[in-house]
């Protein structure tokens, strides 16, 4: 039985591993040793079977001893402890949901709907680092990878409305307290429903710029608006966000020599949990809509095309019907008025599932069943 230790289970990505893992009855088939940067010693959490105290994550003694380290600590814990346990001769398979190693030569990038032949040719090299795909581009290979797989994209912009959750816990709470400050300012007028909207608009503004309007987190308020810009920026002007796009994606597809051109802008908007983004997709050949659809729809069985209409749409195809579901929507597809070979395409999927802990799981499951 592989020995695998979790570093990062009680984070946000974590948390929703663990819950995967227990609705998979995952941690029958492993021995599980739980780990943590704060809180050593503690009992570990309830998975059914027996677990150990929890160990100290930094403990490379501990970890040398197990066949899996699977990782949601995030960047600095990996940045911080990687390379030594490698170093030390650590032979193991390392699974992270961290963004640090995915470009590197040694390591994989998991979302195996897309890539699974990507990652059994890897594995059967002798690849031990496997890396779960940015949650904007995981998600957006999941909704369109019939598009991918038929060879049929030219080139595609990818503009993203990402949740705050994306972001971080903190980041979930200071949306919420920026939102309820925002009502709070015009409490009154809104009870009164002859007061002057401009007068509440007027109030919400004021509160939004106001000395006293909770931004630590953000930089700046979300509730009521939005933030063009996630990540640092690179040399070129992009952000780091909308600088994956490109490469993350040719590389879990395993296009090294003939990358696909994709490139686009990223934006913080205040929704909770789960990103959407909008296509525009440039096809090498002038492709009927209804095969087009056939091809996304049996690409895999979490994605699902929604019809394009308005009830369709805004039942389907928005955060609020999709988070916590496996399911990818896709929709809003339909030829632009450039040509027959220009496609408009909408997403939105769980982030935290398929964009973050689902292909961790999932690349567990194929270590476990070749053990
Ligand atoms: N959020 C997202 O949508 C996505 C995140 N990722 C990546 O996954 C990694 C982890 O991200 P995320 O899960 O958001 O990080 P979190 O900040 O939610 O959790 C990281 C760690 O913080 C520690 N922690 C401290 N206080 C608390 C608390 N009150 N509750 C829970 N944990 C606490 C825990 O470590 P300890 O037990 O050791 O104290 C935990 O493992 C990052 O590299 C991120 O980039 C990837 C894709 C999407
Ligand atoms: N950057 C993403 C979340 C994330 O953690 O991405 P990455 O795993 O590439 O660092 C967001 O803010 O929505």
């Amino acid at each position: 039985m592989l020995t695998v230790g979790f570093v990062g289970w009680r984070g946000m990505v974590g948390s929703v591993l663990m819950q995967r893992m227990l609705d998979d009855n995952d941690f029958a088939g492993i021995e599980p040793v739980f780990f943590s940067t704060s809180q050593t010693g503690q009992p570990g959490p309830d998975v059914g079977v027996d677990v150990p105290p929890l160990k100290d994550a930094y403990d490379l003694e501990a970890l040398k001893a197990l066949d899996v380290v699977v990782t949601c600590q995030g960047g600095d814990y990996t940045g911080r402890i990687y390379q030594e346990l490698r170093q030390s001769g650590w032979q193991g398979y390392w699974i992270d949901a961290a963004s640090t190693l995915r470009m590197s030569y040694e390591s994989t990038i998991v979302l195996d709907p897309v890539n699974r032949h990507v990652i059994d040719a890897q594995l059967d090299k002798g690849t031990k680092t496997f890396v779960g795909g940015n949650c904007t581009v995981s998600l957006m290979l999941m909704g369109l990878g019939g598009l991918f797989e038929a060879n049929m994209v030219e080139w595609m912009t990818s503009m993203t409305y990402q949740a705050a959750s994306g972001s971080g816990a903190k980041h979930m709470r200071e949306l919420l307290d920026q939102m309820g400050m925002l009502r709070d300012s015009a409490r009154e007028q809104l009870a009164d429903p002859s007061s002057a909207i401009l007068d509440i608009d007027r109030r919400v503004t004021d509160a939004m710029r106001g000395n006293d309007f909770p931004v630590e987190n953000f930089g700046a308020p979300l509730a009521g608006s939005l933030l063009p810009w996630i990540d640092v920026k690179m040399e070129n002007g992009q952000s780091k966000e909308e600088w994956k796009g490109s490469v993350e994606t040719n590389k879990i597809l395993g296009l090294g020599d003939n990358p696909i051109p994709i490139d686009g802008l990223c934006v913080r908007i205040g929704s909770m949990r789960s990103h959407s983004q909008a296509f525009t997709i440039k096809l090498k050949q002038d492709v009927p809509l209804d095969e087009i659809e056939d091809r996304i729809a049996r690409h895999n069985e979490w994605v699902k095309v929604v019809p394009n209409d308005k009830e369709a749409t805004n039942d389907a195809l928005t955060p609020a019907a999709v988070t916590g579901k496996m399911e990818v929507p896709v929709g809003r597809l339909r030829k632009l008025a450039m040509g027959g070979d220009y496609l408009s395409a909408f997403s939105v999927g769980d982030q935290l599932l398929w964009g973050a802990a689902e292909p961790l799981k999932r690349m567990l499951s194929i270590l476990r069943d070749r053990h």
